[in-house]
């Protein structure tokens, strides 16, 4: 039986998949896993039986990846599970900040009128007062091509936008996802001065937090916008406070800041982007599947922490062993479990910066002689688990 505890509200959809007989969730403090959102892991403590955190979302920075990676406790996410959900938002902003609708709706629906007739007279006087323009013909940048930004780039050009994109890291498989009509900015200067709107689709590390300052501003148009629906702190506030003032018209985000509230020229939304029924159910799902799958084979799919590693489980014993990635340890596993008579059927192992993963099957007529302290003993084995 694994016991899981759950953080934020993770959909019923996902959490069914969790068998009673097989699984308790929520009803005990020693978990095995947490299934979270956007729970901030970097305050928690983390025990030293918890194995795994499936976090049910795309970004990571509410995780200490490598601290856990280091511990042992493999960390997974739900890559593109909710881009749909963003991207609509991410639209539904453009169309906002090109068309004053919200304002025309609350004009309208914030009076009183004596009757249908002078209703009608009003709005014909005061509808010039919400005019906007179109979104065809404009030209948006996006930093970051990938789940949210290849889809809302592929969409825009739909639209008539002119598209230009930005991303340093774009691996081979992201860019085959984007439409050959996105032109690529080899550097972000060549955007930011060319864009109409701008919009943010990095995740927050070390090296982008507040990454977003006055040497962006300061290239882009007169009457810029600027969306971003990927995290707060990519932003420095204080600059952005001075470019609203100057050339940048407006700022749509997810992600309030007491600072900015209230600020005439910013739209902010209670970080909405993955709030829609199908992708709050496709990160469940997507997270509690992974989570299960490492906690039943040891198999590792989705880990943000700890590289892909999948062995088809086909009942045989296997060993587990999450170590650093040192040289020479498949050699001294291999060694040990030779010295306790123990025979490798299949193995499998793969590294990610400083740690490593080994699976291993091995012959089930010798699982008898097995000793796990054998393999506790090697320098670098943070964990080791038997299937
Ligand atoms: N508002 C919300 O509810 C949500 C927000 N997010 C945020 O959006 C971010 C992006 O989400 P996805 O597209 O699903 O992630 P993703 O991992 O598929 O794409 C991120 C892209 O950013 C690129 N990138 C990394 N550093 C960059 C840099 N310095 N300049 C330009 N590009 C860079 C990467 O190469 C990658 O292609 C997440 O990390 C998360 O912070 C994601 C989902 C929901
Ligand atoms: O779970 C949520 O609502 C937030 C999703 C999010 O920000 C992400 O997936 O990065």
């Amino acid at each position: 039986m694994f016991h899981i505890k759950t953080y934020n509200q993770i959909a019923e959809d996902g959490l069914r998949r969790f068998k009673p007989n097989e699984y308790a969730v929520n009803d005990a403090e020693q978990a095995d896993a947490w299934v979270i959102r956007s729970h901030d892991v970097h305050q928690a403590d983390i025990p030293p039986y918890l194995l795994a955190i499936a976090r049910a979302g795309a970004g990571v920075n509410n995780i200490p990846l490598d601290r856990l990676a280091r511990q042992g406790v493999v960390v997974f996410h739900t890559p593109g599970a909710n881009a749909n959900a963003v991207k609509e938002l991410v639209l539904a902003s453009m169309l906002l900040s090109v068309r004053p609708i919200l304002e025309g709706a609350n004009w309208v629906n914030n009076h009183t009128f004596a009757d249908q007739t002078s209703l009608e007279e009003a709005m014909e006087q005061q509808k010039r007062r919400f005019v906007g323009s179109e979104l065809r013909g404009k030209r948006v940048g996006i930093v970051g091509l990938g789940a949210i930004g290849a889809s809302l780039a592929n969409d825009l050009l739909h639209l008539g936008i002119d598209v230009i994109g930005y991303d340093p890291h774009l691996s081979v498989d992201g860019a085959w996802n984007i439409s050959q009509q996105v032109k690529r900015a080899k550097q972000l200067s060549e955007l930011l001065a060319d864009v109409d709107i701008l919009t943010i689709h990095m995740p927050l590390t070390d090296d982008t937090r507040h990454m977003i300052d006055a040497t962006w501003f300061k290239q882009m148009k007169p009457g810029a916008t600027v969306l971003n629906f990927a995290r707060g702190e990519l932003v420095n506030d204080a600059d952005l406070l001075e470019a609203l003032d100057d050339n940048v018209a407006t700022y749509i985000t997810d992600f309030p800041k007491q600072v900015l509230l209230g600020h005439p020229q910013v739209v902010a939304f209670p970080h909405l982007g993955a709030s829609t029924h199908e992708s709050e159910v496709n990160c469940a799902i997507q997270a509690v599947d992974t989570l299960k799958l490492y906690l039943e084979t040891g198999s590792i799919r989705n880990s943000a922490n700890f590289p892909n590693t999948e062995l088809p489980y086909v009942g045989k014993r296997r060993l587990a062993v999450l170590h650093l990635n040192v040289p020479n340890m498949v050699g001294q596993i291999a060694s040990r479990l030779a010295e306790n008579g123990i025979n490798i059927d299949n193995m499998v192992n793969r590294s990610r910066n400083d740690v490593a993963y080994t699976l291993i099957d091995i012959d089930n007529h010798k699982h008898e002689t097995l000793s796990v302290n054998a393999l506790y003993d090697i320098e670098g084995v943070m964990r080791v688990r038997e299937f």
